[in-house]
Parts: C-alpha cells; structure tokens; sequence
C-alpha cells in the first residue's frame, strides 16, 4: 500500500502551521556545516591528496592525486562511450540554451550625456574564470553542465571549467564530458562536495583557484560555498530542487499530479507542492499519484514519497486563487508551473518565483533540459530577492564618467557643496579655484 500523501488545507491552518510549510533543508545546515569544516581544512592543507581522499571515501572512487583533471582521451573516450541519439539531444538542448543566453548579452558599453558636456555610462566586462560545480550523487547532470557553462562561454570569461564527483569508476560521467565540449569547455576536474568547493576557494597543485563558483549542488556544496564565502563569490544559492505546481479549478488533476512528482524525485532533502483552490483537483491528483510511483524506479520512488508524504511536499487546498497565489508568492519557489485554462491570467500575482512555466504542455523537465531559459534558479525563498542563473552571474558593469571643461563648470560647484557638507577638505579643495591654479590658469 502506498504510503499517505501529505495534504493540508490552508484554511484550517494557523499562522505558524502555514509558515512551517515553507520550510526547506536548507534552512537547517547545522550538522552538515559543522562537518564540511574539516573537510575543507584538509583541501586547504593537503591539496589533491585530500582531494583523491575524500574521492575515495565519499564517492567510493579510485580516484589518485596524480589524475584529478580529466583528460583529452577521457573526453574522446566520452564521445564513443554515450549514444549518438544522446549526443544529437545534448547538441539541440545546448544550442536552445545558448541562443536564449546570447539574446540575454547586454550591450559591452553604454553612455547618457547626462547634460551638456557631462557623460555617464557603464562598462561590462566578464569575470577572468569561474568554476562551474556540476552535481553527481543522486545522478549525473550533463544539464547543469550547459546552463553552467554555455552563459559563461556566452558572456566571455577566460577560464571557465568544471568540478564534479567522479563515479565509483573514479571517472567523470560521460555525458556531462560530451555536453562541456559541445559548450567549448574542456577542462574538467573530478572533484565534488564540499572538497570540490574548497578545491577552487584555496587553489590545489592541479584545481585552479578561481574567484567565483556556480551551479547546484547537495547540502554539502550549499554549506561549504556559505563556509567559504569570504574567499568566493558563492553566486545564486541553488541548493535541492524545489517546486510549486499551481492548478485552479479548470486543471486536469491527474496531469498536475505527473508535473508534481518531477522535482520529488531529486532527493529526499527537495520539496514539492501542489496548490490549488479546487478540491477535485486535488483530490484526482491524490488518487493518481501511487499509479505513477509504480511507473518508476525504486529509488526515485523512495525520494518522491519522502517529499510527497512528509513535512515538505504534498497538496494544499487554498480557500481561493488569490490565496493560493500568495502562498506561492511567500513561499518564492525555484520552479513554478501553472496548471489552468488561461495559465497567463495568473502572470500578474505572481511576484516571487525562479521560473514560471505557462500551461499544462510547459512542464518543468521541459525547463529543466530543453527549453532554453537557464534551469540553476535560486533555492530556498532566494528567489525573493535573486533571479536564475544568467549571462549577468559572469559578467560585471564598470561605471564610467567623462566631463568635458564645459560639464565641469556645471558640477564642480556643486560638487564643492557637498564636499563641504560632508566635511572633506581635499575633495572640495578639488573643485576649487585650486584647480584652475593647477591647470595653470589665472584667477
Ligand atoms: N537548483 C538547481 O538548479 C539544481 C539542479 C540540479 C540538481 N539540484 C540539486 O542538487 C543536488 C545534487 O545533489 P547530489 O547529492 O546529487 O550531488 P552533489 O554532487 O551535489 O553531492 C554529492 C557529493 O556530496 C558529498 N557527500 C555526500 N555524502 C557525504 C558525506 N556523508 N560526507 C561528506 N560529503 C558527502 C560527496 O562529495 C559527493 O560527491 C540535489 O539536491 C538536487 O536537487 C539542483
Ligand atoms: N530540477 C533541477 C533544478 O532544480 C534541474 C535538473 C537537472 N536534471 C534534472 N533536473
Ligand atoms: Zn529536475
């Protein structure tokens, strides 16, 4: 017998039973920060050593000190290793995502003439490298290697490479060698967790040390990246896939319930909801979910009835949709898809999300693989305030001014009264008649 799915309906609930259900993993590192710490510390002292160490003890991998990047026959080795049929899907999803991130480049410089002879603008610049962390625990993701890679090839940063866990065959998986090579990415390093994170924060004989990392990963990437974040810029925070499946009354309940089920399936730490203000729809998604577990394998099962029947996963009945939106908006899921007749009704109440997909032929494996829009978004209420991954995570703006004689007549007597204001002698002595002096000029 299938095990009970979770299902609350919120209007029955009191402020804290409704704020308990916005809870994820993330929110409690605790334990796992406290033993990511010496893990580092081992990376920081011991370099590849401890890098084939943990390879061995984490991944259970024959990984040696002497082979932690990957090399040029590991990556022709790839391409014979994975299915043409494979190759073919990973070309066609690549090239979608590397149009939508090259429609996303902004323009490399821009000027306003703010005034006569006064101009400002803004320089973008791409980052000098960064390290691209691609998860492999519960899976392999040739996916996270081109919405990692394919924005900052994109964009134009120097370096660009990748760190991963090697398989307990203590090589790379195949597929995600195959994916960075159609990204133009070949520098590859079988290094994962929280090692991996360490690897690029300290630099090790083989692991280059880069300034930023991006990309998904467990519990234990998500607490090194925070351990380290003086050291790295730890970009979005994308820690385990979360989503929200919002469905009104016209839905089909029995296509939610598939469209719920995808990111359940990611680990028993992710969270998945479906919400809706029609109790047959909830009602048909309950019914039809044990008929899709028996449709998967044992594993992905076990993770999926772990969300799905625990504290982080299931179905809740809102009162009406603009009840059900807030809770979306409050709760800012990673992935959002809209189940309705008119999904882009909705468009307009919805404030905080990662990603919304429209429609009942939108649904998230679609975002996830094929569709274009990068699928790192930020886990864990981020997406209050952040946004997805993008060609902007690996390129930065430099502000650029120029005044001309005629400019500065205009601000340099106003720039005088701030600097008095604010009590700073040399700037105001800038902008005095001191200049003019300087400049060699009377008066
Ligand atoms: N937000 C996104 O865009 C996105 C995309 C894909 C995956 N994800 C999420 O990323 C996560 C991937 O996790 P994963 O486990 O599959 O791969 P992972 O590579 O992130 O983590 C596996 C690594 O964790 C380390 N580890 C595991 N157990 C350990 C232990 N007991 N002690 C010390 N280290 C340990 C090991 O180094 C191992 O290689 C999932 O939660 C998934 O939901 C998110
Ligand atoms: N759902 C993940 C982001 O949360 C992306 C992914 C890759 N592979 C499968 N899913
Ligand atoms: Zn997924």
């Amino acid at each position: 017998m299938s095990p009970k799915i979770t299902f609350h309906d919120l209007s029955t609930l009191d402020a804290d039973a409704r704020a308990g259900l916005l809870k994820r993993t993330e929110g409690d590192l605790g334990p796992v920060m406290e033993k990511a710490r010496p893990i580092i510390e081992a990376v920081r002292d011991e370099g590849d050593a401890a890098l084939a160490r943990f390879a061995q003890e984490f991944d259970r991998a024959p990984v040696t000190a002497d082979a932690i990047a990957a090399t040029r026959a590991d990556f022709d080795a790839a391409f014979d290793a994975v299915d043409r049929d494979m190759i073919e899907v990973l070309e066609f999803c690549s090239d979608n995502v590397r149009r939508f991130h090259q429609a996303q480049m902004p323009e490399e410089m821009w000027w306003k003439e703010m005034h006569p002879g006064v101009f400002a603008g803004e320089k973008v610049v791409p980052i000098d490298s960064v390290a691209c962390y691609v998860p492999r625990g519960k899976g392999s993701f040739p996916s996270v290697v081109m919405m990692t890679t394919i924005p900052a090839v994109v964009a134009g940063v120097g370096r660009p490479f990748i760190v991963t866990p090697p398989g307990p065959d203590g090589k790379v998986d195949a597929a995600t060698l195959v994916a960075a090579r159609i990204a133009g990415v070949e520098e590859v390093y079988k290094c994962g967790g929280a090692q991996g994170v360490a690897a690029v924060a300290y630099g090790t004989e083989t692991v280059p040390r880069a300034p930023k990392i991006v990309g998904p990963g467990s519990p234990w990437v998500v607490a090194a990246k925070r351990l380290l974040a003086d050291r790295l810029d730890p970009g979005t925070p994308a820690g385990p896939s979360e989503s929200i499946i919002l469905a009104d009354g016209t839905a089909n309940g029995r296509v939610a319930a598939l469209d719920l089920l995808i990111e359940s399936e990611h680990g028993p730490d992710s969270s998945a909801w479906l919400v809706t203000d029609s109790r047959a729809v909830a009602e048909e998604a309950i019914a039809a979910i044990p008929g899709y577990w028996a449709e998967m394998g044992e594993e992905r099962t076990g993770y999926s009835q772990a969300v799905l029947c625990g504290p982080r996963g299931g179905v809740v009945l809102a009162p009406d949709m603009g009840a059900a939106c807030e809770f979306v908006n409050d709760y800012a899921p990673e992935h959002l898809q809209i189940h309705a007749d008119v999904p882009h009704d909705y468009l307009g109440a919805i404030r905080n999300a990662g990603e919304i997909l429209l429609g009942a032929h939108t649904p998230i494996c679609i975002g996830n693989f094929t569709l274009g829009p990068n699928a790192v978004l930020p886990t864990n209420m981020a997406a209050l305030t952040r946004s997805p991954l993008g060609v902007h995570d690996y390129l930065k703006t430099i502000g650029l001014g120029y005044v001309t004689r005629k400019g500065y007549d205009l601000l340099a007597p106003r720039a005088k009264r701030f600097a008095e204001y604010e009590g700073f002698d040399a700037h105001a002595n800038a902008v005095s008649a001191l200049r003019d002096r300087a400049f060699g000029n009377a008066g």
